[in-house]
């Protein structure tokens, strides 16, 4: 599709005149703020199955130009929502070394440091996540807030592999190891509301579930997210930097945020 950005005359303010969806409705990230929340009783912690992948395993790290991502196999799902939905990837958005608040969902008008998505599809309904991607009961997404403290193991797993997609489409293989582990302990409390892709297209297919607790990286794995990639390719003259890779919190319009927890 035609290129886009997160700033300057490709950003997010011009997405919508070639992907009209992200002028539309539904659109993600939003701010989550208490006026919005509605507790929900029947809202069950969320069961995830196959995270746990063993060394022998090989996963694709890759830098897509707009994020680093995490191919992920079709054995792990979510197995506690209506249908269940099959992982396909995990990528994340932050901010710079200067500016360290580049999460997508903020709550309160709280921006943290970065926001982990990882992507499923209703593979009960759908083939593959092409045929589910814009469909309106298509995608869950689990959003995991991340913010600047102490040191995390479970990031490393990836981050000391961080050099070898420093540029555009840039892959290397690393071991499997327990995605589990990148997720906040309490999975029992989290926000759930019906919204979008945050990137073009902006297709309103997503069941968003953001925890309510976020995890921990230390500065220096910050560091080396916000500043260890780019955008453009290697044989590229022109280095751009890719960080601050977030989209700003959209219109509410009339959705209620359903919360699974009373406080
Ligand atoms: N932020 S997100 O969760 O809404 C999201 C989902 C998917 C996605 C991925 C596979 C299937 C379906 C949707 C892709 C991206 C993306 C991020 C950076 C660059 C391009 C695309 C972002
Ligand atoms: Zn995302």
């Amino acid at each position: 599709g035609a290129k886009w950005t997160y700033g300057g005359p490709q950003g997010e303010h011009h997405w919508s005149k070639h992907y009209p969806y992200c002028g539309g409705t539904f659109q993600s990230p939003i701010d989550i703020k208490s006026e919005l929340l509605r507790f929900d009783p029947t809202l069950r912690p969320i069961e995830v199955q196959n995270y746990n992948l063993s060394p022998n395993e090989q996963l694709t790290l890759g830098n897509n130009g707009h994020s680093l991502q995490i191919s992920l196999p079709s054995k792990m799902h979510i197995s506690s929502l209506h249908r269940r939905f099959t992982a396909a990837q995990l990528h994340f958005h932050w901010g710079s070394s200067s500016r360290p608040a580049g999460s997508e969902h903020t709550v309160n008008g709280k921006q943290y440091a970065a926001e982990m998505h990882v992507v499923h599809y209703n593979s009960d309904k759908y083939p593959n996540i092409s045929m589910a991607v814009d469909k309106s009961d298509g995608l869950a997404v689990l959003g995991v807030l991340v913010e600047v403290g102490e040191f995390n193991p479970a990031f490393d797993q990836f981050l000391k592999f961080i050099n070898g997609i420093k540029y555009r489409d840039q892959k290397v293989q690393v071991p499997g190891f327990n995605i589990r582990t990148l997720l906040p302990e309490r999975l029992d409390e989290y926000y759930r509301y019906d919204g979008s892709l945050t990137t073009p297209p902006c297709y309103p297919s997503v069941l968003w579930t953001v925890f309510r607790n976020p995890v921990t990286i230390s500065q220096k794995q910050f560091l080396s997210i916000a500043t260890a990639l780019y955008s453009s390719y290697a044989q590229d003259s022109a280095l751009m930097p890719l960080h601050s890779n977030y989209r700003k919190p959209q219109l509410p319009e009339s959705r209620v945020v359903l919360v699974s927890f009373k406080e």
